[in-house]
């Protein structure tokens, strides 16, 4: 694992040295937009108009911000519209490659590249910083239209509904406040905070993330007491942010990344509205503990360094889910 430096590739693992055993996240590099009519998105430049066909997503099964992406994908009937590269679970000196030896693992769809380094450097020669999952490709423009994917699931809610027809929408507008509100709290302290807990390398920045972690946990499981989903009776974005944390939270977070106060099988209400999630039409298909298990427990030798993948929970996420 590592990074681009000026178009070079420097095997690197996360500094957390320099900021007290603190993991902190870089921030996205690409910010465009793809809008219906090609006209800029709230970042970036214009000239990138939704259009069948003319867009990549690369994208790990194992990643929670790219399942994110490709739930959205699922939800808005865009499978037949923008196509998918997966990559290989195993993220090494490398970083995310197109190896195939994997079920499930596609290889580089639109370049046959050997690594996911390949496509930044296609969109800069000279590029600097991380080489994350999920990028959504631009074949016409030939570059990178962002690498971020609370971007992507925003340009994938609306953006295309005039090609596919699906006007669901799970960021409408009466309740854009509480649901901006919600992700806030829940990146910080849920989808992030299981990092900043696991990749913790002292004692006071792993205990800083894992109790904010769990005073959010047991805040969700009270709101879900109240109301069908987070913010109220229908389902939106912030729902399906918190899942893809939530379907990896027993399986991986709770013994690698040592947030092991609960598991998601011990709140009642998030145990039922996980499993009414991932029963969601199209979206146990995009579910693939196979691909995370692997990932989390093979990849990070700082955390795990004998590789050893443990035997994992026993969990029916199939099982009737009890709500509404
Ligand atoms: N802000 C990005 C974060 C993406 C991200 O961190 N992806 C991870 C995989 S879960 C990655 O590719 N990491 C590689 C690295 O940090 O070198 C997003 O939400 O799209």
């Amino acid at each position: 694992m590592g990074k681009l430096i000026n178009g070079v590739w420097a095997d690197q693992w996360y500094d957390t040295k320099s900021h007290g055993g603190e993991f902190i996240r870089d921030t996205s590099k690409y910010r465009n937009w793809v809008t219906a009519d090609g006209s800029p998105g709230p970042d970036g430049e214009g000239g990138f108009r939704a259009e069948s066909g003319r867009y990549h997503l690369y994208v790990s099964y194992a990643c929670p911000w790219a399942h994110r992406t490709l739930i959205f994908r699922a939800l808005k009937d865009l499978g037949d519209h923008i196509e998918v590269s997966v990559v290989h679970p195993d993220m090494l000196a490398d970083g995310w490659s197109f190896d195939e030896d994997f079920p499930g693992a596609t290889g580089d769809g639109l370049f046959g590249s050997d690594f996911l380094r390949d496509i930044y450097l296609r969109a800069n020669p000279r590029a600097s910083g991380r080489v994350t999952v999920p990028v959504l490709w631009d074949r016409e423009r030939d570059t990178i239209v962002s690498n971020e994917s609370a971007d992507i699931i925003r340009m994938f809610n609306s953006g295309f509904d005039r090609i596919t027809g699906n006007e669901d929408d799970y960021w409408p507008e009466s309740l854009r406040g509480r649901i901006d509100q919600v992700n806030v709290r829940v990146y910080d302290t849920v989808n992030n905070g299981v990092y900043r807990a696991g990749f913790a390398t002292s004692q006071a920045a792993y205990d800083a993330a894992v109790v904010p972690l769990f005073d959010s946990l047991d805040w969700i499981e009270a709101l879900l007491g109240v109301n069908r989903y987070l913010t109220g009776h229908r389902i939106t974005e912030a729902d399906w942010r918190l899942f893809t944390s939530i379907c990896r939270f027993d399986a991986v977070y709770h013994t690698h990344f040592k947030c092991n106060r609960r598991r998601v099988t011990d709140y009642p209400n998030l145990w039922g509205w996980a499993r009414e999630l991932y029963q969601w039409p199209g979206i146990a298909e995009t579910v693939r503990p196979e691909h995370y298990v692997r990932h989390y427990y093979f990849s990070h030798t700082t955390v795990n360094p004998h590789r050893i993948i443990p035997i994992g929970p026993d969990e029916d996420w199939t099982a009737p889910h009890g709500r509404g």
